[in-house]
């Protein structure tokens, strides 16, 4: 057991999906694995261990921003030995061209945040997919028909930015999205000697203000829990 997870050395697979949302993590569980043991429920960020086309594989929430995956990644690498961690979230488009229901793959994470000062190098870290997990990734997506973008996005503190128009100069950059998390990920697995990728699902367009239904979200999440599997 650590201080977030309630879980036995040996309970959790060597890869996890990570949502941010513990509900989505339970729908993955329900929905897509067989033999499923629940190992977490501490302060409902429910953690499932199952089977996947005959490979074991993890799904656990880890909450929404930069400080609470830090959290549920430094523990899942350093007392579970956990190996890949594939970030399934949603985000916002910053690009016309990017639109609702689209799956992104994020192989880097700019991001407004001062999480990386805590590691204390010389400069600006710049956080970086596996590049191992990202072809693996787009291998699988283009196997199935599922169009995917992939590029830089952004990973930020702030949901409601008091700045509404800050995000532009993010687009202008050729930023695809935003989420809150990857950025933390990408670094803590650098720093501990594990794999990230982040796997986004669009939910809204900052651009066209266009939003997805509960249904539609339902559909779409589908792409991107079926890539992030095939990498168990
Ligand atoms: O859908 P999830 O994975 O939570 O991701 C996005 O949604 C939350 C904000 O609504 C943030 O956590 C953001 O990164
Ligand atoms: O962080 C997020 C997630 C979804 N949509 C946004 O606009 N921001």
């Amino acid at each position: 057991m650590t201080v977030h997870i309630g879980a036995k050395k040996g309970d959790i697979a060597e890869t996890i999906l990570l949502p941010g949302d513990p509900m989505r993590a339970k729908y993955v569980a329900e929905n897509f694995l067989e033999n499923v043991v629940c190992y977490n429920e501490v302060r409902g960020m429910y953690g499932y261990t199952g089977m996947y086309k005959g490979k074991r594989v993890s799904v656990q929430g880890t909450g929404m921003g930069m400080p609470s995956i830090g959290i549920y990644s430094y523990e899942l690498i350093t007392e579970y030995d956990v190996k890949n961690l594939i970030r399934i979230g949603s985000c916002g488009s910053f690009q016309k061209d990017v639109k609702v229901r689209d799956v992104i793959l994020a192989m880097s994470a700019s991001s407004n945040s001062r999480y990386d000062h805590h590691y204390g190098v010389p400069g600006n870290y710049a956080p970086t997919a596996s590049f191992e997990l990202l072809l693996k990734a787009k291998q699988a997506a283009d196997k199935k028909g599922i169009d995917t973008k992939v590029g830089n996005i952004l990973s930020s503190d702030v949901f409601y930015n008091d700045d509404r128009d800050a995000w532009k100069k993010w687009a202008n950059m050729g930023v695809l999205a935003v989420e809150m998390e990857a950025a933390a990920l990408y670094m803590n697995a650098a720093r501990l000697g594990a794999n990230a990728l982040t796997i986004l699902t669009v939910s809204d367009s900052l651009v066209t203000f266009e939003e997805t239904t509960a249904e539609e979200r339902e559909k779409t999440l589908t792409d991107m829990i079926e890539i992030a599997l095939e990498l168990a």
